[in-house]
């Protein structure tokens, strides 16, 4: 079964709280809290709800950018993204004990994560999406052959998650170039039943 992280995004249909519960139900164990723009008080208050799910689920929680909020609640991580706070300095404020995933786009980004620490790389965009704004350059799945290609020869063992733009069909060939994981948010959101997409996804790769 793959390894997926499933994003949360503000949609017409769906609360946040009610995206990640349809994803832990499909089976996902890895959940980012990704809020954009929302007051940080929002944040908190989705994030208390989520955490005791989480656990219930044996899932994973980790909040997209908000490193303080991270630790004062005790969920298990965060990811950090170049506007966001360096790595290195998450990593003073949160010890050893929380996962910290960085975004990548070319092989310097990777170097300059895994030498602040990170825990996990998130490479992308996969292809264009409108789920996040200011994309970086869409890397195609040679994008990732070239990334990973380059951290072979270069000794960087850190698990990567391939992520922006990913369909049910992109699956198998993206896995392929050799990335450890996937971070899907519309495609499970787009879905009609998104618990019964979630399962397809996991049963079926
Ligand atoms: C798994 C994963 N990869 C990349 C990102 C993007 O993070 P960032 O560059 O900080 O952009 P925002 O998500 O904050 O808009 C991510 N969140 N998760
Ligand atoms: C947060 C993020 N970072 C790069 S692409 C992206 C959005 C992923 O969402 P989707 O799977 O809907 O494209
Ligand atoms: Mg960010």
């Amino acid at each position: 079964m793959i390894s997926l992280q499933f994003i949360t995004h503000r949609t017409e249909r769906y609360s946040y709280f009610e995206s990640a519960r349809m994803a832990l139900e499909g089976g996902c164990k890895w959940i980012q809290l990704r809020m954009k723009d929302a007051p940080l008080d929002e944040v908190e208050a989705v994030a208390l709800q989520l955490k005791p799910l989480c656990k219930e689920h044996e899932a994973i929680l980790i909040l997209d950018d908000h490193v303080e909020l991270a630790k004062k609640l005790e969920v298990d991580g965060v990811h950090l993204g170049k506007k966001d706070m360096p790595i290195d300095q998450a990593r003073q404020i949160l010890g050893e004990a929380f996962i910290i995933g960085g975004t990548a786009n070319t092989f310097e980004d990777v170097l300059l994560h895994y030498r602040a620490g990170a825990d996990y790389l998130g490479i992308g965009p996969f292809r264009f999406t409108t789920t996040k704004q200011n994309l970086s350059p869409v890397l195609g799945l040679e994008g990732y052959v070239s990334i990973l290609a380059q951290m072979q020869k270069a000794h960087i063992e850190l698990p990567v998650v391939a992520i922006g733009g990913i369909t049910y069909e992109d699956i198998p060939a993206i896995l392929r170039t050799g990335v450890n994981g996937i971070a899907l948010s519309g495609t499970i959101l787009r879905a009609n039943d998104p618990v019964e997409e979630t399962r397809r996804i996991l049963n079926n790769n």
